[in-house]
């Protein structure tokens, strides 16, 4: 299975993204073409850059705002507050001051500070000639800016304006990465933990915490991991497409790598400030990641325990047992360990902390290996008797009869299992 792996440990954003997409092998005049399908030629044009982090060769990609580069004087660094009373709706408050051959009558109005509402965008994007694929992907990564920002600022979704780095950067660098993933036609998405960074970074707001108070919105329930200081490794942009695009976040490399790409940052740091995405072959016997989870409970009766027991096995638990342990202060207990796949954990989690006492739980990813098994059924003078046989690199390392057909046969026989055990096992 074909999957995209992103190396997250500088974060994301925008543009980092598109250049990793670039030297992963998405053509740089394909993405042009497609995304002209936006009819938004005349406000943006793609610069790639071939550069280095620490040695390591990527691609880097601006977007350059045609509006913005004869707009003298309108600086983006410190954009606007967004307590000011734009009204998007309304005609151009002022008339653009170049003339870039397109007409003000465009169906996608656009005004002096570039300010686009999430209706806008959705317009375009939904009157473009782009495949609905292309289309959906890109809806969803703005679905969730949107309604990070609109949960923030107290504003409806439809209000939410576009307007940090400038809109038509947002536009190309969703839309850009929607065409992107499309065009490299993988079954998954996987991620690393997300490194968010920390400290400060002025927005046009003013100074807002790392994680940006969106990015912080649009990562719940994703890992992230903050150790460089001091700057902002991944922007709400970069952190909707890792929300809206990635199947499973694991830091677990069971693949084999077909293809790397960097996609380069902008500032130079001591760790590469570089995403490295990854094109790879997931292992065919790749099995979902397992998990245990593991409780110590001291105050529960042995009934309600196996009450528990049970409904965790109906949560999904692949396996569940005790062992007594002596605590602190010599109390006797139970320490519940659960085996689960990543997918059922929630739920795990949900049965545990309703059905039993326990109020916390340690939680840790586990490798199983498990060696080749093959069925065999056997004649036996009792009758058949299937034997379970496990290989180990193609040696036969063990073999079992299958205990409850022993036991059926001891019963009716009215033998100890111990001599059905004996006159079986010299078959074997
Ligand atoms: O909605 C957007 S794009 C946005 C929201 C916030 C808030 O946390 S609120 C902050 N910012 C900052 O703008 C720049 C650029 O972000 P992009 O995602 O557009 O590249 C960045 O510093 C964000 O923290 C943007
Ligand atoms: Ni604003």
């Amino acid at each position: 299975m074909k999957a995209l792996y992103y190396d997250c440990f500088a974060g994301l954003s925008g543009d980092m993204n598109l250049g990793a997409m670039l030297d992963l092998g998405v053509e740089f005049e394909y993405l042009k073409k497609e995304l002209s399908k936006l009819g938004l030629d005349h406000e943006f044009r793609l610069e790639l850059k071939i550069d280095n982090k620490h040695g390591i060769f990527g691609k880097k990609l601006d977007v350059i705002d045609l509006n913005n580069e004869h707009d003298h004087g309108h600086n983006h660094d410190h954009a606007h507050d967004h307590n000011h009373s734009h009204d998007h709706n309304h005609p151009h408050d002022h008339d653009h001051p170049h003339d870039h051959g397109h007409s003000h009558e465009d169906n996608h109005s656009h005004d002096h500070e570039h300010l686009r509402d999430f209706r806008e965008i959705k317009q375009i994007i939904e009157a473009s000639t782009l495949s609905q694929d292309v289309k959906d992907k890109s809806m969803k990564v703005f679905l969730l800016i949107a309604t990070a920002e609109a949960k923030i600022h107290g504003k409806t979704v439809d209000e939410v304006h576009f307007h940090e780095v400038g809109a038509i950067d947002s536009i190309v660098d969703v839309v850009g990465a929607a065409i992107c993933l499309d065009a490299l036609g993988v079954d998954k998405v996987m991620a690393s933990t997300v490194e968010v960074g920390s400290g400060f970074v002025r927005c046009a707001h003013g100074l807002m915490p790392i994680p940006a108070p969106a990015t912080a919105e649009i990562l719940k329930g994703v890992p992230i991991s903050s150790k460089v200081e001091k700057f902002e490794m991944t922007t709400p942009t970069g952190a909707a497409i890792l929300s809206a695009f990635v199947d499973e976040f694991t830091n677990q490399k069971n693949f084999a790598i077909d293809k790397v790409g960097y996609g380069l940052g902008s500032r130079n740091l001591d760790i590469p400030n570089l995403v490295r995405v990854m094109l790879v072959d997931l292992y065919e016997s790749n099995e979902p990641s397992q998990w245990i989870l593991e409780s110590n409970i001291d105050d529960m009766s042995s009934e309600q325990l196996v009450y528990a027991e049970e409904r965790l096995f109906n949560a999904g638990a692949l396996d569940v047992y005790k062992t007594p342990i002596i605590m602190k202060k010599g109390r006797s207990a139970i320490k519940l360990t659960i085996l689960a796949q990543e997918k059922d954990i929630k739920q795990i989690q949900r049965t545990l902390f309703t059905e039993t006492t326990s109020i916390g739980m340690r939680m840790y990813p586990v490798e199983k290996v498990k060696i080749e098994r093959r069925f065999e059924t056997i004649e036996t003078e009792f009758g058949p008797i299937s034997l379970k046989k496990a290989y180990f690199e193609g040696e036969l390392v063990n073999v079992k009869p299958e205990y409850e057909q022993i036991k059926a046969y001891a019963l009716e026989t009215g033998l100890s299992i111990k001599e059905v055990y004996r006159r079986i096992n010299k078959l074997l």
